[in-house]
C-alpha cells in the first residue's frame, strides 16, 4: 500500500525552505505558499533523500517542536535547517502560529536564536499577523480579531496559555537577544522605509524587529522590506506573502499543482475525523459534527488509564465500520479539563490515544483522515508513518487537503484549532463519503 519516495533530489532552484513548529500549522503555510504561485512540498520532519522533486520551488518541513523541550526543539529546527540548506533553499521562513504559542522558556525565542546564529544573521522580522484569521498586530500588540491576545480564548490553551498580548515583552522573556517594535507608521510608509528601519535596528544591535500588521497589504511590504534578510519569521501571512513575491521574480513563475488535478488524486475511502485540539472554534465544529456522525468520546473521567482509553475507542471503531464516517475525540472544555484525573501528563496521553485509535481505523479501511488540532495531529501522522504530502485544495482557508507519498495512501486534513468554518468538519468528512 506504501509508495515508495518520489523522484529526485530538487536542484537549487527552491525559493523558499520554512520549518513550521507543529503539523497543522505546516499545512496551513504549505496552503500559502502554493496559493502564492509555488510548488511546495511538505515534509514531515527533513526531508529524506530523494523525497523531494526537482520542480519543487517551496518545501516546507513541519516539526513538533511547538511544545517540546526547549533542546530538542533547538536540535531538531537546526538540523531542518541544514537539511533545507543541501537541498539549496535560497531563504528560510520560520512558521509559528499566529497566536504566538509559546511560554516564557520558548520556544520561539530559542529556535530563532539557534538559526539565527548558524546562518550568521543579525536580525530577523517578527509578525504572526494573519489577518485573514483575524489576527493583527499593532503596538506589538497581537489581537485575535477585537480582542487582544490575552482576552481571546488562548487563555486557556491546554499548553500554551497566552496571558501577554505584547510580543517584544513576551518574546524578551524567551531571549537573551534586544527585541524591538517595528510600528504601523513605518510599514504604513512602505517598503523601502521598513527597510532603513531594519538596518537602523540591526546597527543598533537589536536582533528581533517585532512588526505592526493590520491587513494584508501591511505583509506586502513587510515581504517587501525585508527581502533582503535570509530568514524572516511569521505565521502563514507573512510566509505567502514572501511567497508571492518569489512567485513573481520571473524564475518561479510556472506553477502547475492546480487544485482540480490534485483533489483528483486523493484517495476515496471511508472517512473519520479524530479531534483533540480544545479551542472554542473547534468545540463547535465538534458539536456540529455529533449532530450528524456516530461519534465516540474519549473520556479520562470515565476511563483513567490509557490501555483502557485506546481499548474503549477500538472497540466502538470496530463496531462502526463499514457505516459511514464516524469521529472519536477528546476535546473538552476548559473547566473539564481542569479536574481532568490524567493531571499535566493529559495532553501526551490523549493524543497517543487518538494517534492509536487512528492507526486502528486505517486498518479498518478508513482512508479519509481529519485530524483536530496541530499536535494531535503531530501524534496521528507520527502514529501512522506519514513523512510527506503533496499539498491539494482548501477545503477552508488555511486548511488544505493533503494526500500522502509515503506511507499509507491517504487523504489527509489537518485542521489548526482555530481555523475553519462551523460545519468544516461535517463537510470534510460528509463530502467524501
Ligand atoms: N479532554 C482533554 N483534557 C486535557 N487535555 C486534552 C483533552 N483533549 C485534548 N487535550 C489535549 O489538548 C491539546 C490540544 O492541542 P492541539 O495542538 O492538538 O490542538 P490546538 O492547540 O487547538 O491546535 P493548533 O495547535 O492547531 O492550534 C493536546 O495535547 C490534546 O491531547
Ligand atoms: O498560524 C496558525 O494559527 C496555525 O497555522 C497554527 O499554527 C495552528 O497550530
Amino acid at each position: 500500500m506504501s509508495r515508495g519516495p518520489e523522484r529526485a533530489e530538487a536542484s537549487g532552484r527552491v525559493a523558499l525552505g520554512c520549518i513550521a513548529d507543529d503539523y497543522t500549522g505546516s499545512t496551513d503555510v504549505a496552503a500559502a505558499l502554493r496559493r502564492a504561485g509555488l510548488r511546495t512540498v511538505l515534509s514531515f520532519g527533513p526531508p529524506e533523500p530523494g523525497t523531494v522533486p526537482p520542480s519543487c520551488e517551496a518545501i516546507v518541513v513541519a516539526l513538533k517542536t511547538r511544545t517540546a523541550p526547549v533542546v530538542e526543539a533547538v536540535a531538531r529546527t537546526r538540523d531542518a535547517r541544514r537539511r533545507l540548506a543541501e537541498l539549496g533553499a535560497a531563504r528560510l521562513y520560520l512558521k509559528y502560529c499566529s497566536t504566538f504559542d509559546s511560554t516564557d522558556d520558548g520556544n520561539i525565542g530559542p529556535i530563532a536564536d539557534g538559526v539565527l546564529d548558524d546562518v550568521g544573521a543579525p536580525l530577523t522580522v517578527v509578525c504572526p499577523a494573519a489577518p485573514e484569521h483575524g489576527r493583527t498586530v499593532y503596538q506589538g500588540h497581537l489581537f485575535v480579531r477585537d480582542r487582544l491576545l490575552s482576552e481571546s480564548s488562548m487563555k486557556d490553551h491546554p499548553l500554551t496559555p497566552m496571558t501577554d498580548p505584547d510580543l517584544v515583552r513576551v518574546l524578551s522573556r524567551q531571549t537573551p537577544h534586544p527585541v524591538a517594535l517595528l510600528p504601523h507608521a513605518t510599514v504604513r510608509d512602505g517598503a523601502a522605509a521598513v527597510r532603513d528601519a531594519l538596518d537602523t535596528l540591526r546597527r543598533q544591535g537589536v536582533r528581533y524587529a517585532v512588526a505592526d500588521a493590520v491587513c494584508g497589504g501591511d505583509l506586502e511590504v513587510l515581504a517587501a522590506g525585508s527581502a533582503h534578510l535570509p530568514v524572516v519569521t511569521g505565521a502563514a501571512g507573512l510566509a505567502g506573502a514572501a511567497g508571492t513575491i518569489a512567485a513573481g521574480d520571473g524564475r518561479y513563475g510556472t506553477s502547475t499543482l492546480t487544485a482540480p488535478a490534485d483533489e483528483a488524486a486523493l484517495p476515496a475511502g471511508p472517512g473519520i475525523v479524530l479531534s483533540g485540539s480544545c479551542s472554542q472554534t473547534t468545540l463547535a465544529q465538534v458539536e456540529a459534527a455529533r449532530a450528524v456522525m456516530p461519534s465516540y468520546r474519549v473520556d479520562p473521567a470515565k476511563t483513567p488509564d490509557r490501555d483502557g482509553m485506546v481499548a474503549g475507542a477500538r472497540a466502538w471503531l470496530d463496531a462502526h465500520a463499514g457505516g459511514g464516517p464516524v469521529m472519536v475525540y477528546s476535546s473538552a472544555e476548559a473547566a473539564e479539563r481542569a479536574n481532568s484525573p490524567l493531571g499535566p501528563a493529559a495532553g501526551a496521553i490523549l493524543e497517543d490515544v487518538l494517534a492509536r485509535a487512528a492507526e486502528h481505523a486505517v486498518g479498518l479501511g478508513y482512508r479519509r483522515i481529519v485530524v483536530a488540532g496541530g499536535e494531535t495531529s503531530g501524534a496521528v501522522l507520527d502514529r501512522l508513518g506519514v513523512r510527506s504530502v503533496v499539498v491539494a485544495g482548501e477545503e477552508d482557508r488555511g486548511v488544505p487537503w493533503c494526500r500522502s507519498t509515503g506511507g499509507p495512501e491517504l487523504a489527509l486534513l489537518l485542521k489548526s484549532g482555530n481555523f475553519g468554518r462551523e460545519d468544516l468538519l461535517v463537510r470534510a468528512i460528509g463530502g467524501h463519503r
